[in-house]
This record gives structure tokens, C-alpha cells and sequence, in this order.
């Protein structure tokens, strides 16, 4: 696929199938992130892979932060809650891991963690899948942070959900970059 035409092409697709996408793909969108830029070279990206009940983790978290801001903690509650983390058959937790050097801008590793998930999303896109980054405020919250054991000066910055897409996305739209730009010559 021409990158003009994966870029632009490039959906958030929320709604995905059940059926399993294969390993090598998924080594591919990995393989992608994994060549994002990154000042320093430090590659402060982290990848976590859920399939199946390894999406269980961040099914967990997702129940326990809600029971935790509501107040309730009744088993349909938390299953409602955990049922997030179940809307794709992949989820890939993106997390950035900050280099301690001190010549490193803490910074620019979110913005190269932030590369790495938009080549994964570029990736997904070019091989036929539905791929949507997801935030919310779970994410920023310290259980999910524990859910997968990182260190308090790391931070989850994506929350990658993909799978085969149910439908076409609808063609997206932006402000014309004109208006976004300022040329100086
Ligand atoms: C940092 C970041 C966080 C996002 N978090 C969410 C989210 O939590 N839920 C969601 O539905 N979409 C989320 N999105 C996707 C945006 O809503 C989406 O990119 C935007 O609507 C433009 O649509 P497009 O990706 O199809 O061009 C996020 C995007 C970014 C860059």
C-alpha cells in the first residue's frame, strides 16, 4: 500500500471480529513500532501482546479502578467493566519506559513512544485490519500501571485494539492543512 494512501486511509475501527489475527501479523505491527524514531536512540518503547485470556490483565484493572471510583463492586458491575478489554481479540498495551540518561528530554520518549503507535496503526491499516488507539482515564490510572508492572517512572500511552474489521469505516475527514500552516520564506 502506498503510505500517502495508508495514512489517509488509516480509520479508528472500534468494532472488530472475534476471530484471532495471526501471530506474524502481529509481529509486524511490533516490528513497526519497534522502528519508530526516538532522539538518543533509547527506544523507551514497551510492548505488552494480550490474546485470549491475557487480555484477563487488563480486564482485571478495568473492574478494579471502576469498583474503586464508584463505590460499587458488584460482579455485574465489574463484569461490565471488564468487558473493555474484551472488544478486540488483540489488545497491545504501549507503554513508554523514560531513558535515565540526563542528555534525554523526557518528552521526546513520549513523542517516540507516540511514533511507534501510530506505525503500528499504519501497519494494522496496510494488512487489511481494524485498529483503534484507546486512552481513557483508566489507563492513566497507578492499577493499571500495576496491572502490567511498571515502574513509577513509566507510563501506558496506548491501549492498541485490533482485529478483522465488521465494517468499513467511514471515509474520515480533516481541516484542510492550510489552515493548520504558517509557511516563512
Ligand atoms: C492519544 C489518543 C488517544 C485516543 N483515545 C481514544 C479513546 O480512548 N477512545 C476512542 O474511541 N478513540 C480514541 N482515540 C482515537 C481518536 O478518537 C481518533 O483518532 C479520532 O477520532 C480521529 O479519527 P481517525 O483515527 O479515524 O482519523 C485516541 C487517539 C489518540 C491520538
Amino acid at each position: 500500500m502506498d503510505i500517502h494512501e495508508a495514512i489517509r486511509g488509516r480509520r479508528s475501527v472500534g468494532r472488530v471480529k472475534d476471530d484471532p489475527v495471526p501471530p506474524e501479523w502481529i509481529e509486524k505491527i511490533l516490528e513497526a513500532g519497534n522502528w519508530a524514531p526516538c532522539h538518543h536512540l533509547t527506544e523507551p518503547w514497551r510492548f505488552f501482546v494480550m490474546t485470549g485470556a491475557g487480555r484477563d490483565v487488563l480486564a482485571d484493572a478495568y473492574a478494579d479502578i471502576a469498583a474503586e471510583q464508584s463505590g460499587q463492586d458488584d460482579p455485574e458491575f465489574r463484569r461490565k467493566h471488564a468487558a473493555k478489554a474484551y472488544r478486540a481479540p488483540v489488545v497491545i498495551a504501549v507503554a513508554v519506559s523514560p531513558s535515565a540518561d540526563p542528555r534525554v528530554t523526557r518528552i521526546e520518549e513520549f513523542a517516540a513512544a507516540h511514533a511507534a503507535v501510530q506505525n503500528m496503526l499504519l501497519t494494522a491499516h496496510a494488512l487489511g485490519l481494524g485498529a483503534i488507539w484507546r486512552s481513557g482515564d483508566p489507563m492513566y490510572h497507578p492499577r493499571m500501571k500495576q496491572a502490567f508492572g511498571l515502574q513509577p517512572h513509566e507510563e501506558l500511552v496506548a491501549l492498541v485494539y485490533l482485529g478483522f474489521p465488521v465494517t468499513a469505516p467511514p471515509a474520515g475527514g480533516r481541516r484542510p492543512v492550510a489552515d493548520a500552516t504558517v509557511w516563512l520564506s
